[in-house]
């Protein structure tokens, strides 16, 4: 196999592909290409990519695996690019976009080329960006979309498998305009739904500030896609907009009867209704390992007195444990703040817990 790769856009999911390429192929030489040059610089420091450049267009023709992993809008364009380019006969163009329509229409624009273009679309991820949120089991047991758009194509789609080995996802074969439906209702549309609940609680809290105080739990848990990339999300929506339009109907059909449902007060259609969600949704299959686990967050109410946060760090300091990342989130009307600590394994997080908790932190799992 040669051993070139190409990633343009080294975000969190163009970061864990390559991670993952890496684990499995030790010898490939990653570089990494992104419009934002700190993301690129970023990742090399990191050593997720072996190097970064300044211009994609000349890594392209030596390359022989491309990995398109920026916004969809922009897979669209840098396709068109690469049709310009004397790209190398045998080399594999791939993309992680979440959407595939559009995608694979712009591809015939490659099919001129000796290159081959394989639509991809891992299904994980997370609501973080950038390099530094880049994991390498982000993807393990998720399945992994592929989208090959000639027979050509088809023929080099164990090759692709075989560069994607380390991801440790479930590959299939899907036609691109049931990819988009699929991930329309499961994906794309709830998105669109977080964000609007968020926006009526938003309205609600400028209104009223105690709105703020008591948004926990279960408001927490269907909004946290909310705090996704926007940039990423305006993309989704424009590439799937057809899809969108139709199950956004459905959706106010489903609204209106749930108004209906409510009005009524029907004891026995409620409960019906909530049961018949429950059912479905417990019997859904889980993945034992990746997204949103590969996150190993603590949270940590702390006071408003001064040197608490080099207090918690000291704490963690002096038991050995590193801390990844660490913010201060949220002003709650009693406490200062709660802190977000992240760590590299799930052991890190346990151990740290258990420390800060000996020392009076009330701390938390999820927010
Ligand atoms: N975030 C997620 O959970 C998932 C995202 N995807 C798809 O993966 C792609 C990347 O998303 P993320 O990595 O999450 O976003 P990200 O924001 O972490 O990374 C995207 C990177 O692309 C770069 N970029 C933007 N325009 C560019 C251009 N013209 N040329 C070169 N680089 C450019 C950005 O500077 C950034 O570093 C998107 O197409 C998204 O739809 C797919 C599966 C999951
Ligand atoms: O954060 C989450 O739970 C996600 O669902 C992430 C995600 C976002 C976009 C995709 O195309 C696939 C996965």
């Amino acid at each position: 196999m040669d051993r070139r790769v190409l990633i343009i856009g080294v975000g969190l999911i163009g970061g864990s592909i390559a991670l993952a390429i890496k684990k499995e192929h030790p010898d490939a030489c990653i570089t990494g290409y992104d419009v934002q040059e700190e993301n690129g610089r970023l990742a090399e420091r990191m050593k997720i990519i072996d190097r970064c450049a300044s211009s994609f267009q000349e890594e392209a023709v030596t390359s022989d695996l491309i990995i398109l992993a920026c916004p969809v809008e922009e897979v669209e364009r840098k396709i068109a690019q690469l049709a310009e380019l004397p790209l190398k006969p045998h080399a594999i163009i791939t993309d992680v976009g979440s959407t595939k329509g559009k995608i694979m229409k712009e591809s015939r624009k490659l099919l001129g080329n000796k290159a081959v273009f394989i639509g991809g679309h891992p299904m994980a991820g997370s609501h973080k960006s950038g390099p530094g949120s880049a994991r390498v089991h982000l993807f393990e047991n998720a399945y992994y979309v592929l989208t090959p758009n000639s027979p050509a194509a088809d023929e080099k789609l164990s090759t692709l498998k075989e560069w994607l080995k380390g991801t440790g996802a479930n590959f299939v074969i899907m036609d691109p305009e049931e990819h988009d439906m699929v991930t329309g209702v499961v994906s794309h549309l709830p998105h669109l739904i977080a964000t609007s609940i968020v926006r009526r609680v938003e309205e609600h809290a400028e209104k009223n500030d105690r709105v703020r105080w008591l948004a926990a739990g279960g408001f927490r848990d269907i909004t946290r896609i909310a705090s996704s990339s926007p940039a990423m999300w305006r993309d989704i929506v424009k590439q799937n907009q057809s899809s969108l339009l139709t199950l956004l109907d459905e959706w106010m059909e489903e609204m209106k009867f749930v108004k209906e449902l409510v009005q009524s007060g029907d004891e026995k259609d409620l409960y019906r209704y909530f049961a018949d969600a429950k059912q479905f949704r417990d019997a859904l299959p889980v993945r034992a390992r990746g997204a949103i686990d590969a996150f190993y967050d603590l949270y940590v109410d702390i006071q408003d007195k001064p040197g608490v946060v080099s207090h918690v760090t000291t704490i963690l300091a002096d038991k050995q444990i590193s801390i990844t990342n660490i913010r201060i989130l949220e002003v709650r009307e009693d406490v200062f703040g709660v802190l977000r600590l992240s760590f590299q394994s799930e052991d890190d997080r346990q151990k740290a817990k258990i420390c800060l908790v000996q020392h009076g932190y009330e701390t938390y799992l999820n927010m």
